[in-house]
């Protein structure tokens, strides 16, 4: 039996289901959130049941820091409903003839976890539930159930929090609502969280660290912004590709812009209501980002910034290429036509102008 160093999650798991097989070996980190990412039937959910015990067929190990959760060779199991975690659904499923108050009561009467204990007040108050304890479930908005579902699964004191598309039934205004909540859990909860998404822009902006799955298997796993970055993943990823860039705000300009100080360099992003001086994510997309040999004038571009080449290989499409780039300290990726690179000559080496037509803010 292996042992796990810190306070890891040790994922080892084999699963048989009629036409499909779950594999995966994972050593995840035991802060922080991980995001599973991978395409419809991939295995996500199935992985998430599996960690928390709901697939009695799935041999292997299942270790959080010192605890066993199960190791199939010793013949040992731990029942879900011994597993300190939190579980939220695409749906919070709250009683509708309770209030929000009745709710978390609820679960907190059935606290059986040992985890970080929050009281209930900081809890409400972390989640913005304060002034939605009186009213029913019929009363609140999807954004609203949800963050109440998530603060039932903490009152639970889990050890690891495991949010199945949490976001997947809300509309984008909803979605922009409770997008905060999530990332003041990620930035001020001790414990560690599985996030499966199938948003690209979601998992940008929330995890620390990014699992790809594909047919069951572990595609790629490894820190969200080296793993996004990567060149030499399968098609079905690479359409996903781009990076995530993260800087400091130094200035608010005209027209709801922000000037952004990255390494290398500084980038004009969308406004999305941060003050100067905070830390920000960005995600530019590798169709947004095109090559020239050198700064455009009259463009309608706002950020271009001069580049090394550093290596090109194919991208999804045959007609296309993924060009890797070094700006100053930050990487870059570019998807540019075949034709266009060899019409200008590019080589890994070559310097050229990065024109960025578009940085998604992520908050
Ligand atoms: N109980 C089951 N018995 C047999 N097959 C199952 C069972 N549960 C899931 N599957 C199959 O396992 C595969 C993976 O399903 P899963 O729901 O884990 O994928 P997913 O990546 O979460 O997909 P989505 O993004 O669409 O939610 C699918 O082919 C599904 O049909």
């Amino acid at each position: 039996m292996s042992t796990v160093p810190g306070d890891g999650l040790t994922v080892r798991l084999d699963l048989a289901l009629l036409g499909f097989r779950l594999d995966v070996d994972l050593l995840l980190p035991g802060a922080g959130v991980t995001a599973l990412f991978g395409p419809s039937g991939s295995g996500k959910t199935t992985c998430l049941r599996a960690i928390a015990g709901l697939e009695a067929g799935a041999a292997g190990q299942v270790r959080l820091g010192d605890r066993l959760w199960q190791d199939s060779a010793r013949g040992f199991f731990v029942p879900v409903h011994r597993r300190p975690l939190g579980y939220v659904f695409q749906d919070a499923a709250l009683f509708p003839h309770l209030s929000v108050r009745g709710n978390l009561d609820y679960g907190a009467r059935r606290a059986r976890g040992d985890g970080p204990a929050l009281a209930f007040d900081a809890i409400v108050a972390l989640l913005g539930l304060g002034p939605l304890l009186a009213r029913r479930p019929s009363h609140l908005s999807g954004g609203e159930r949800q963050r109440v579902g998530i603060a039932r699964a903490l009152l639970a004191r889990p050890r690891l929090l495991l949010l199945d598309e949490p976001l997947a039934s809300l509309d984008d205004a909803r979605k922009r609502e409770i997008l905060p909540y999530l990332e003041r859990l990620r930035d001020e909860l001790a414990i560690p969280a599985l996030y499966v998404s199938h948003s690209i822009d979601e998992v940008a902006r929330l995890a620390d660290h990014l699992v790809l799955l594909e047919h069951g298997a572990v595609v790629a796993s490894g820190p969200l912004r080296a793993t996004l970055a990567r060149t030499d993943l399968p098609p079905a990823f690479l359409e996903h590709a781009g990076v995530v860039v993260e800087g400091h705000v130094v200035r608010q300009l005209q027209d709801d812009l922000l000037l952004l100080d990255i390494a290398g360099g500084q980038l004009l992003v969308p406004a999305s209501g941060q003050a100067v001086g905070q830390v920000m994510r960005c995600r530019i997309a590798t169709g947004d980002v095109s090559l020239a040999m050198a700064p455009a004038r009259d463009t309608s571009i706002g950020n271009q910034l001069p580049v090394t080449v550093l290596q090109v290989v194919d991208a999804s499409h045959p007609a296309m290429c993924l060009v890797q780039l070094d700006a100053g300290g930050t990487r870059l990726l570019a998807q540019v036509t075949r034709r266009a690179w060899k019409r200008l000559g590019l080589a890994p080496g070559a310097s050229a102008w990065a024109q960025i037509k578009a940085v998604a803010g992520l908050g």
